[in-house]
């Protein structure tokens, strides 16, 4: 049995849910649960789509319950070309807000120059490397790299050669990764995001997304990480 309200889904028999993942539409959060067995550590909530949203919906989760020791930010994501294919799984070692910053006539100037803060913030090492274990022994392609921040997503291969050119290494972007990890930031929770992805980062397409595909493969790698968190603690 699962209680809902809202858009909070919570295992019943787990008095203390201790790892938070947030997700930003309705039907990627369904299929983190339909990975997830009701009988783990988890609760699910779809927060919106964008870093405002997911900053908000995650401040007020984690300020209500402070039994979270992880904050997973999930759905599907783009791929950089070279980097993530569609189908894979992108595990982020840095978020970056990658359209923060002020454009000029010459080249866009990303927040740190402007000195405003910085728009990189870290994962957790020691929970990074148990989900990338976990992942890559249930035999799921798995990538490790930076995942963008974006508020609009890239639709041309201008945009998306500006954005790799910023980002060395860059392997996925998405919506909400920067403000989810700026309220666990806030709140001092261990924070970490995992994309699926569902289409390539650049010219755009909207035919060639493979939602389907990358929503079962969400689902899978939530299948192989149901246990981390009785895991981490034996
Ligand atoms: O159209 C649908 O049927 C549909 C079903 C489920 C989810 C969606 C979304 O569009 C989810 C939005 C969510 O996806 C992330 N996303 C996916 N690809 C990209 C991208 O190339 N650039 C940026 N974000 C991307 C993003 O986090 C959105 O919040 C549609």
């Amino acid at each position: 049995m699962t209680q809902q309200k809202n858009n909070h889904i919570q295992a019943d028999n787990c008095l203390a849910p201790r790892i938070l993942v947030v997700t930003a539409v309705d039907a990627e959060r369904d299929a983190v649960l339909r990975g997830l067995d009701e009988n783990t550590s988890f609760t699910v909530i779809a927060g919106g789509v964008g870093p405002a949203a997911a900053a908000v919906s995650t401040a007020l989760e984690l300020a209500a319950s402070p039994s979270y020791e992880l904050v997973i930010s999930a759905g599907i994501g783009g791929g950089f070309s070279g980097a993530a294919e569609l189908g894979t799984l992108v595990l982020a070692d840095v978020v970056i807000a990658a359209d923060l910053g002020a454009e000029t006539a010459e080249r866009f100037i990303p927040l740190d120059e402007l000195g405003f803060g910085s728009a990189s913030l870290p994962v957790s090492e020691a929970w990074r490397e148990r989900l990338q274990g976990v992942i890559r022994q249930s035999g799921l392609p798995l990538h490790v790299g930076p995942v963008l921040t974006v508020s609009t997503a890239t639709g041309t291969a201008e945009t998306a050669g500006l954005r790799a050119s910023l980002v060395p290494g860059a392997a996925a972007e998405a919506m909400e990764g920067y403000g989810v990890a700026q309220a666990a930031a806030k709140l001092e929770v261990p924070f970490l995001e995992l994309r699926s992805i569902s289409n390539a980062v650049g010219p755009r397409d909207r035919a060639a997304w493979r939602i389907g595909e990358a929503m079962q493969v969400l689902s899978e790698a939530f299948s192989a990480i149901r246990f981390i968190a009785k895991e981490m603690h034996q």
